[in-house]
Formats: C-alpha cells, structure tokens, sequence
C-alpha cells in the first residue's frame, strides 16, 4: 500500500503498527524516529523498522506515509519539523487520543500538497515502549478517523484501507463529537482510576498497606487503568479539557444522587442503576466490546429525567 511509511514514535501503538503492517505486507520500507538510543536499538533488534532516525525529518523524508505515534503534546513540534521535508502528495496521519488538537497544532505546519488524515485507534494497554507491542493489537477494534471537511477522499480512503488490513474496523467522525464521545468512554474513566487509586494510597499510611492486600478485586481492575503512561495522558488532560471538563461535571452530579440515594436508603434508584449497568456490561461483551463507542449517547431516559 506504502512505499516508505515513517513512524514517529516507537512506543506501544507504534511498534504495534509496524508489525501488523508487516503481517500483512502493507508497507514496502518501514522507518522510525525515536529520540533515545535505546528505543532505536531496540526498534531494530526486534525487526520494527527498517531503518531507524534521532530525528523526526530524517524518518519522514522521502515517506509517503508518515504516522505521529508520540504523545499528542510533541505532535506540533514534530509537525513544524517534518512539514518542510514532506513529499508532495504524501499522507500524514496520527495515532493520538485526542483529535480536535491535531487541527489545531499539526495542520498549520503541513504544506498544501500533503493530506493530513487524523486517526485513532481505540485499543491499547496500559504497558508503554517498543517492546510492549503486538501485531494483534487492532484486531476487531475500532479506529476513527476525523478528516477535516476539505480532506482528499482517496487519502481518507487509503488511510481506512490500512487500518482495515491491520484488522481494525473504521468509523468517520467530526474531531470534536470524538473528543466528547471519548472524553466519557476513555480519559474520564482514566481519570477515575488515577483519583481512585490516589485515594486509597493516601489511606494507605493509615490502614498499614491493607490496601495493597485486599486488592484482589474492582480496585486491582483500576490499578491496571492507573499504571497507564503519564506523559501520554497528561497530554490528553491538557488537550481536551472542555469535553472532559463537562463529562466530569456530569458525573460528579450522578455521583451526587447516588451520594444521597445511600444516605436515605433509597434502594430502588440504586438497584435500578446496577441493573441498567450490568445490561450494558453485558450487550459490549456480547457484541465483542465494540459497542462502547458506536452506543455511546443512546440510553433512553428514565422516567422523570
Ligand atoms: N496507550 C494506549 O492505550 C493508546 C491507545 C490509542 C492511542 N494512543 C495514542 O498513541 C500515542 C502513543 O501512545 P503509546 O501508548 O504508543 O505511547 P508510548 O509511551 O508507548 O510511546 C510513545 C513513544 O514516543 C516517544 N516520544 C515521546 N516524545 C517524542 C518526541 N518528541 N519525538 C519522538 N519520539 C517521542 C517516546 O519515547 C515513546 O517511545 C499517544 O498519542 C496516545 O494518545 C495510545
Ligand atoms: O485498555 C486499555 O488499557 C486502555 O486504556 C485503552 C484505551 C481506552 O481507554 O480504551 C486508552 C486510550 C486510547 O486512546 C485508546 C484505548
């Protein structure tokens, strides 16, 4: 499909680029940019890359497929670097949480005659760097694309088709309804789990460690969601903070109800909710997670709401 395909970033969703696109013979040259010697040692050793750059230009020249794979605070620095080196015609496309600010700080750097094409793939784990990687990674996951409105569409076509052959589905959405339909379903249930797990440790020096012990359940499941990359979701904090900012008020007024729902002992609006909530729990697992997203938004209201 691609000549030479550049990957800016060679950490989890980058190194797992690379092998499903070997997997499935998708790109003739496969390059990378990584700043550490280490992370380009490593890239090399484990067959990532062809070639492998300290620099972000020097990966992106001559590519026709050029993918953002850092962070999304480095993606405007990365994109003022690149956009002089970049072949007329090339695609230049990112793996990043957050989509409204690829608009904002990637497009400005790009030249006329390059296609910026946003992406993200809902997958992921919470393991980070080059060895965390894995050719299955995207199988049967979604990856949304926000095109801005005047994006080529044989670009936005050939970007759906990789992702596709990766083995992900793909789903077209405007850059802002992504950031408020991941906002509820991905950085604020990070967030919850980051405050959780914060919580508990300050308890922690009263309780002797009893924390850690008794973690065999729920709270283990969010210690998994809390050892996600800092940087990564620093950046995604940062960069969508209306949307997360309202979805977190929202929930806070929920928590709120429930809050005086134990405090009056209505046991009714509390069965009713975990009950509603299992069935959702239910209907993803049953339709292979992939519901997640597209459902998002769709409950019906209960009575009086
Ligand atoms: N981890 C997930 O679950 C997940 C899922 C989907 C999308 N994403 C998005 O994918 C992107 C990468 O995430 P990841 O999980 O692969 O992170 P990661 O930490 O595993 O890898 C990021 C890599 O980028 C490198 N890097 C950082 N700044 C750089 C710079 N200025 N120039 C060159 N390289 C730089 C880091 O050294 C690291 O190797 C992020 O934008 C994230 O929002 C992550
Ligand atoms: O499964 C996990 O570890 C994830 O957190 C993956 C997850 C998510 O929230 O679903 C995290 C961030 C991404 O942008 C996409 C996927």
């Amino acid at each position: 499909m691609f000549a030479r395909v550049a990957l800016i970033g060679m950490g989890l969703i980058g190194s797992s680029m690379a092998l499903a696109m070997r997997r499935a013979g998708l790109a003739g040259e496969i390059v990378g940019a990584a700043r550490s010697a280490a992370t380009r040692d490593t890239a090399l050793r484990l067959r990532l890359a062809d070639a492998m750059f300290a620099e972000a230009a020097e990966a992106a020249r001559g590519a026709d497929l050029v993918v953002l794979a850092t962070p999304i605070g480095a993606f405007g620095a990365i994109a003022a670097e690149i956009g002089e080196v970049l072949e007329a015609g090339a695609i230049v496309t990112d793996v990043g949480s957050v989509k409204g600010m690829v608009l904002r700080d990637v497009a400005p750097h790009l030249p006329l005659n390059v296609h910026l094409v946003p992406g993200h793939p809902v997958a992921g784990t919470e393991h980070s760097g080059p060895e965390a990687g894995f050719a299955e990674l995207f199988e049967n996951r979604w990856c949304i694309l926000t095109p801005p409105d005047d994006a080529e569409a044989a670009a936005v076509d050939k970007v759906a088709e990789l992702w596709r052959r990766m083995g992900a589905k793909v789903e077209i959405m405007p850059a802002q309804h992504h950031d408020l339909v991941l906002a509820i379903t991905s950085h604020v249930p990070h967030l919850i789990a980051y405050n959780i797990v914060g919580t508990a440790s300050d308890l922690e020096t009263v309780t002797q460690s009893e924390v850690i012990k008794f973690s065999a359940g729920g709270f283990r499941d969010f210690t998994r969601i809390a050892a996600s990359d800092p940087t990564m979701w620093r950046d995604v904090f940062l960069n969508n903070k209306e949307a997360v900012l309202e979805m977190l008020g929202r929930f806070v007024e929920d928590l709120t109800a429930l809050q005086r729902a134990i405090r009056w002992g209505e046991g009714e609006t509390l069965f009713d909710l975990f009950t509603h909530t299992r069935a959702i729990r239910r209907s993803i697992v049953e339709a292979g997670q992939e519901t997640a997203v597209a459902d998002f938004g769709r409950r019906q209201p209960a009575q009086g709401e």
